[in-house]
């Protein structure tokens, strides 16, 4: 049997606020729930009857506190996101934001804080994060991935930390960046209850100008 095998799937929002100019991104410290401790962009599950950027944008004001408008609101990609033995599917719209209004706040689930883009804390983050993000970043969008996820046994847990530590600084010193830190509270990583195994990410989807087929769902790149 295939332990990757999913019979239905939830559909989730994320949005990554950026500042092009001061070249920052806003990330929140997730408190509670799925993927606490970590930080990611702000998001959530889309309501019956609501669009992912409808989702999104409710999300962001509840998690963040700010609004954007619909036209500032643009899609960057789809990801789903599989979990071992796990049937159900999250189906997750990025989007990106560049303007934004009103003030940003903390409320009792997301801290949010901005990062420059040279001190993103990845080791801080979803592992399918630093896959995508900097992708994201460069602007190249849009993107549509699945990625594979494994739940942690103790033993695999000190495994993958050594080879993601390993990893992530023959990155570093490849993209060369600059170890400057935004204040942070963390100085060590929280465990992370699940590993990234595998993932599959197209980039060019010039021969799907708006839909995207998912496990014979379709996922609309339109809104
Ligand atoms: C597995 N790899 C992943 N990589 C990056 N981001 C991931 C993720 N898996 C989930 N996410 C995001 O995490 C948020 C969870 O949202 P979540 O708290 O469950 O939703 P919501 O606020 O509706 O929940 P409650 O109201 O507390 O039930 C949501 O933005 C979703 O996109």
């Amino acid at each position: 049997m295939d332990p990757f095998r999913i019979t239905s799937k939830k559909v989730l929002t994320l949005v990554m606020v950026i500042d092009k100019d001061q070249k920052k991104i806003l990330l929140g410290y997730k408190k509670r729930g799925f993927g606490a401790h970590l930080w990611n962009g702000f998001g959530g599950k889309v309501e019956p009857g609501e669009t992912p950027k409808e989702g999104a944008h409710r999300e962001l004001e509840e998690e963040a506190g700010i609004t954007v408008t619909p036209e500032n609101l643009k899609k960057a990609g789809i990801l789903l996101f599989l979990f071992e033995n796990d049937p159900v599917a999250l189906e997750t719209h990025i989007y990106t934001a560049y303007e934004h209004d009103g003030q940003i706040r903390e409320c009792d689930e997301m801290r949010p804080q901005w990062f420059d883009f040279a001190a993103i804390p990845f080791d801080q983050m979803w592992e399918d994060d630093k896959i995508w993000l900097p992708l994201l970043l460069k602007g190249q969008d849009p993107f549509f991935g699945r990625m594979y996820f494994k739940r942690k046994s103790i033993g695999e847990q000190e495994q993958v930390d050594a080879i993601s530590s390993a990893s992530s600084s023959a990155d570093a010193t490849l993209a060369n960046h600059s170890t400057t830190m935004t204040s942070t509270p963390f100085t060590k990583a929280e465990p992370k209850p699940f590993y990234m195994s595998d993932y599959h990410l197209e980039l060019d989807l010039t021969g799907v100008p708006k839909d995207v087929a998912l496990d014979g769902t379709v996922a609309s790149f339109e809104n």
